[in-house]
């Protein structure tokens, strides 16, 4: 189906419904206030890549029964295409919003929910209206508000409403969410299912015509906080949002391990990508026009173009790759606050069809040809760079990573040469020179409304230790991540929650010079991901990962009976086992419980999986060479794992 047929049939306004043969057409509120609102609004058509005609039927309503006239316009989601407008309304006569920028009709829109519920049901004495009746009604009205919700239903079943188009409909966007989900139920067969995903108090006027179409509720993900971060001389309490148990754990161990000599980082490279491909008739035309690109006079009338489109999106530099009769052209920009996939591919478009101007033969095939690349792995993010380039370092004190970390330095350089470097290497590895730093960035994505397929690219981080010190006692540590794609404005980041993690961490919105709230969240990101490879790499040096796991990440309602006295309160069983301390013991809990005792491991083996935890006795009896010199008994409390539960020191 070509791209017009598609639109019109997604869109499509059947006979006699409000939307046939109203002149007042659809249009992008936005191109029309862009365009300082000279231009006469009534239809809306827009090009796709392709260059086929699209138009879409307007959605007239009333709000809040103040007789107020609105049209809005569906927003063309194609990649590419220049648009073209016929916007004839007159403004006199209808006011015009776009979903993001009328705040007072959004408001209406959200808390007309509890005037909906009263309009949900029949009255008691009414009688059923047949189709035809609630057609007129509707059509008189120019929205469905006055119909209970069945005889809504009915419309759509009869497709003189489309099921995407509720909320605009009945005028009131929970009351829209809250009917699609009764047809989602009967197409299910059962509304069961959907009992356990919440719809109701949500500001859904945030997530209209920006973040979500098709609406029937909202996922509530944990949220977590790691910190406080110690961070270029601040401190940052970092939001992570998770289904994943002891991640949050171990990132705040990191963040604790690190919160005496704290964390350095900057921000060496800012960029956002758009690649496209474009076609000539032969190589040597795709050649001509690469070295074309390379002459600085013409990247200043690429740059011209591509800057007008945007307040913040600046062109920074462009690099072509050549495949035979292919161009492939990436677009680098810098893009304020924001993320900048929009801005970015909106500049490009522009500037795109600038470079046809001058190459008439040259075809452009796709505005994105994966040379971005966004949102899949590929080498050249990893190695040119994509949104913020950033690194990270820190110097962890030997003590702190006995004492916090349960490990040692050289355990841990060790590690990390033959994990995250050697294993790697072997598995062929493409930016994965690391643990998990995309745990910590897929959280911190989630909790703050980064998009989270940009995961992928975003999570690209070299992570490297190496001793530190004088002596090398000490630990140095570095997280370089080249390719971490966020901001502040825009996306997913205006919506209520994620916009509060992100005032958390003082970088919500626009800063006032541009790009130093996102660079911030970039930098905030790439210093939590070293806290997080700090502390999983200690619990894997120390052979600790699995009985964290099965302490903080396993369900209790998944787990076998026996499974449970992992958590049980019920007081230590015997047996009871003493060990002496030797001379390498500083007498603290931290490095008794840490030392591999194969009397301790004997202990628990011998209380075996029935018994709810062991007790285990510590006794220093000589002192140790770091001066204490009267005997001392520690005695340690440990679940069937082994993990201590309590510590009592004599
Ligand atoms: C679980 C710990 C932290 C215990 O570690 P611990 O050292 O036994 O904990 P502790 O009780 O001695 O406490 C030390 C500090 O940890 C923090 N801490 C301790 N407990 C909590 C808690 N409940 N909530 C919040 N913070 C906690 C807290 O900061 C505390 O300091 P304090 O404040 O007491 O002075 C440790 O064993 C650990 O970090 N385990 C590793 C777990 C991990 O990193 N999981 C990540 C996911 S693994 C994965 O998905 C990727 C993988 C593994 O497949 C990738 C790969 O291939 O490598
Ligand atoms: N189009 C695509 O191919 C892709 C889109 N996405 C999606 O793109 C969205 C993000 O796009 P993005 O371009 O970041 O956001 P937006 O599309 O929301 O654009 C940002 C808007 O904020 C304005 N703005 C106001 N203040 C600032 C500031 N301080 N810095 C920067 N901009 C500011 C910009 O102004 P102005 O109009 O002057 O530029 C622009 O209108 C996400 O929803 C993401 O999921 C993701 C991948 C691909």
């Amino acid at each position: 189906m070509e791209a017009s047929e598609e639109c019109h049939s997604s869109f499509q306004s059947p006979e006699g419904s409000p939307q046939d043969g109203n002149p007042d057409r659809f249009f992008d509120a936005r191109e029309y206030e862009s365009s300082g609102g000279e231009e006469e609004p009534t239809t809306c058509s827009t090009r796709g890549d392709n260059g086929v005609n699209c138009s879409s039927p307007p959605v007239k309503f009333t709000v809040g029964g103040d007789q107020e006239d609105y049209v809005t316009c569906h927003r063309h989601h194609h990649s590419g295409g220049a648009a073209t407008k016929d916007h004839k309304l007159s403004k006199s006569r209808t006011r015009v919003v776009d979903s993001n920028l009328d705040e007072s009709f959004m408001k209406k829109m959200y808390l007309g929910a509890s005037i909906a519920s009263a309009n949900s049901q029949l009255l008691p004495n009414q009688k059923t209206r047949s189709v035809q009746e609630c057609l007129e009604i509707y059509r008189k009205e120019a929205v469905a508000k006055s119909l209970t919700d069945d005889e809504i239903i009915t419309l759509v079943k009869d497709k003189h409403i489309p099921a995407y188009q509720l909320e605009k409909a009945v005028g009131d966007m929970e009351r829209g969410v809250s009917i699609r989900r009764k047809i989602l139920g009967t197409s299910l067969g059962t509304d069961e299912s959907l009992t356990g995903l919440p719809f109701e108090n949500y500001d859904y006027s945030k997530v209209y015509g920006a973040c979500c179409e098709n609406v029937i509720g909202y996922v509530p993900v944990p949220v977590g906080v790691a910190g406080p971060l110690k961070l270029d001389n601040n401190t940052y309490h970092v939001p992570m949002a998770t289904t994943e148990g002891c991640l949050v754990a171990s990132t705040n161990r990191g963040c604790r391990a690190l919160s005496d000599t704290g964390i350095s980082s900057r921000v060496v490279a800012d960029g956002m990508t758009r690649g496209p491909v474009v076609r000539f008739p032969s190589a040597i035309r795709a050649s001509d026009a690469k070295i074309w690109l390379q002459d600085v006079k013409n990247f200043d009338t690429m740059k011209e173009n591509f800057d007008k489109t945007s307040r913040f999106a600046r062109l920074q530099k462009l690099q072509s790759q050549i495949a035979g009769r292919h161009l492939f052209i990436r677009f680098v920009a810098t893009t304020g606050d924001a993320m900048g996939m929009n801005m970015v591919s909106k500049g490009t478009e522009a500037a795109l069809n600038a470079l046809q101007e001058i190459f008439h033969d040259m075809e452009i095939l796709s505005l994105s040809g994966n040379y971005c690349t966004d949102k899949k792995s590929s080498a050249v993010n990893w190695i040119e760079g994509r949104g913020k380039s950033v690194v990270a370092e820190a110097i962890v004190p030997s003590r702190t990573v006995k004492n916090i970390l349960k490990t040692s330095v050289s355990a841990l350089v060790e590690l990390n040469v033959a994990k995250n470097l050697v294993g790697s290497a072997i598995a062929g590895s493409n930016g994965g020179f690391n643990a998990h730093a995309a745990n910590i960035v897929t959280a911190i994505f989630i909790a703050t409304g980064q998009d989270p397929a940009q995961n992928i690219v975003s999570s690209n981080c070299i992570t490297l230790m190496e001793p530190f010190g004088e002596n090398g006692e000490d630990l140095h540590i570095s997280c370089t991540m080249p390719s971490v794609e966020v901001g502040t404005v825009g996306g997913g980041t205006v919506l209520p929650a994620q916009s509060s993690c992100l005032k958390m961490m003082g970088v919500s919105g626009s800063a006032k010079i541009p790009g130093e709230n996102a660079g911030l969240l970039a930098r905030i990101i790439c210093a939590t991901v070293l806290a997080g490879e700090l502390s999983l790499m200690a619990a894997l040096a120390a052979g600790h990962l699995v009985r964290s796991h099965l302490r903080h990440n396993r369900s209790s309602t998944d787990v076998a009976p026996e499974s449970l006295c992992l958590v049980s309160e019920k007081p230590a069983e015997v047996p009871v086992a003493t060990q002496k301390c030797t001379d390498e013991d500083d007498g603290s809990f931290a490095s008794l419980i840490s030392r591999k005792d194969s009397k301790r491991e004997r202990a628990v083996a011998a209380a075996g999986s029935s018994r709810p935890s062991v007790s285990f006795k510590l006794t220093n009896s000589s002192g140790s060479s770091r001066g204490r010199s009267s005997p001392s008994e520690t005695v340690v409390k440990m679940d069937i794992l082994g993990f201590p539960t309590e510590c009592k020191q004599s």
